[in-house]
């Protein structure tokens, strides 16, 4: 259904130095510096996958968006979506597509979002009874009833985010761009939108292509991750093989009976220790669980264990370092 390949996009950055003397300078004279935004991006997209496009800021995210959006044009590269070139054939492509800017609105500020949603139709051409069955259901799945006659402007930004979402939903497209879309949510808000786009990819088999800087909404959503830093792309794979290649650490948090001994266990770190608890990090590269249990327990008398598994955030953290992003 989506296939990138090659895409590459440079950006022409105009050189600004402080002070009047460099200020007059460049009326004349302008410098410029290229930006490397993408460079050689390929990858695939089945239909009803739902992908998490990460990387730290600046990584190129929202230039790709924006690209198989057909907002704008790569410098190189090919990219086929539903058949089409979206720079090339955007009035007919974007029939297909929903895009949701988190940071952006595409519902008109000063009327009630009904009056937008009415507009949205014309312009796709929607037909009517398309557009009523959608709209019901968009309705109630996304608890609008209450808002819906309210001006944008008066929303609060959980409320304007459904509305979005609803807007970029009502042609029924059966691709969905999404760039951060909780951004700024409380966590009521976060879950609902993110039960919302489960449920449509499920019941819609919408295709999704998320970007987001919350690993919460990833592992709540995402089967697949694509892994963006300075423009290339790093890793394409599932949440669980970034787990198994990258989150090699486990947590364990030891109660036991009053020992005044220090605990040393070979490929494992003391991250805190009192003489009832002690919570260790243990590398599985280096030692095995089970081993590392046993060693615990010959060393201790143990009265509780809990093992975590590192936080998606953490790998996340580590895959960023290890790449120097
Ligand atoms: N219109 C533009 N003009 C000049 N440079 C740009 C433009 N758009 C993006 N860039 C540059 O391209 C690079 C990639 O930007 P992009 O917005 O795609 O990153 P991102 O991964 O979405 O970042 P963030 O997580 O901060 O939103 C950055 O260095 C950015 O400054």
């Amino acid at each position: 259904m989506i296939t990138v390949n090659g895409i590459s996009k440079s950006f022409l950055v105009a050189k600004r130095s402080s002070g009047l003397r460099h200020a007059v300078k460049s009326l004349f004279h302008r410098e410029f510096t290229v930006v490397e935004a993408l460079q050689d991006i390929s990858f695939s997209i089945a239909p009803g996958e739902i992908v998490g496009y990460i990387g730290p800021n600046g990584a190129g995210k929202s230039t790709t968006i924006k690209i198989m959006s057909g907002i704008l044009v790569p410098d190189r590269g090919t990219c086929t979506i539903h058949g089409y070139t979206p720079w090339l054939e955007r009035v007919p492509y974007v029939k297909h597509i929903g895009v949701v800017f988190g940071q952006r609105t595409q519902l008109w500020w000063d009327v009630p979002v009904m009056d937008s949603f009415e507009l949205l139709k014309d312009i796709y051409n929607i037909p009517q009874q398309d557009y009523n069955d959608n709209l019901e259901l968009l309705i109630d799945t996304l608890d609008l009833g209450g808002i819906i006659q309210t001006p944008v402007r008066q929303l609060s930004l959980g409320q304007r985010m459904r509305c979005e979402i609803a807007a970029s939903l009502l042609h029924n497209p059966s691709i969905l761009f999404l760039d951060e879309p909780t951004i700024g949510l409380d966590a009521v808000s976060k879950i609902a939108v993110r039960r919302f786009i489960k449920m449509i990819n499920k019941e819609k088999r919408v295709t999704v292509i998320l970007t987001t800087h919350d690993m919460n909404d990833i592992e709540a959503l995402a089967d697949r991750i694509l892994l963006i830093g300075k423009g290339t792309l790093l890793y394409d794979g599932s949440v669980q093989g970034l787990r198994s290649r990258f989150g090699t650490h486990r947590t364990i948090t030891a109660d036991y009976r009053e020992n005044t001994n220090p605990i040393t266990i070979p490929g494992a770190s003391v991250l805190s220790w009192t003489p009832e608890r002690a919570i260790l990090s243990v590398d599985t590269d280096q030692i095995l669980m089970s081993e590392a249990l046993t060693q615990l327990s010959s060393q201790v008398e143990l009265m509780d264990v809990a093992i975590d598994t590192q936080p998606i955030e953490d790998i996340i953290v580590q895959m960023y370092k290890e790449y120097q992003l």
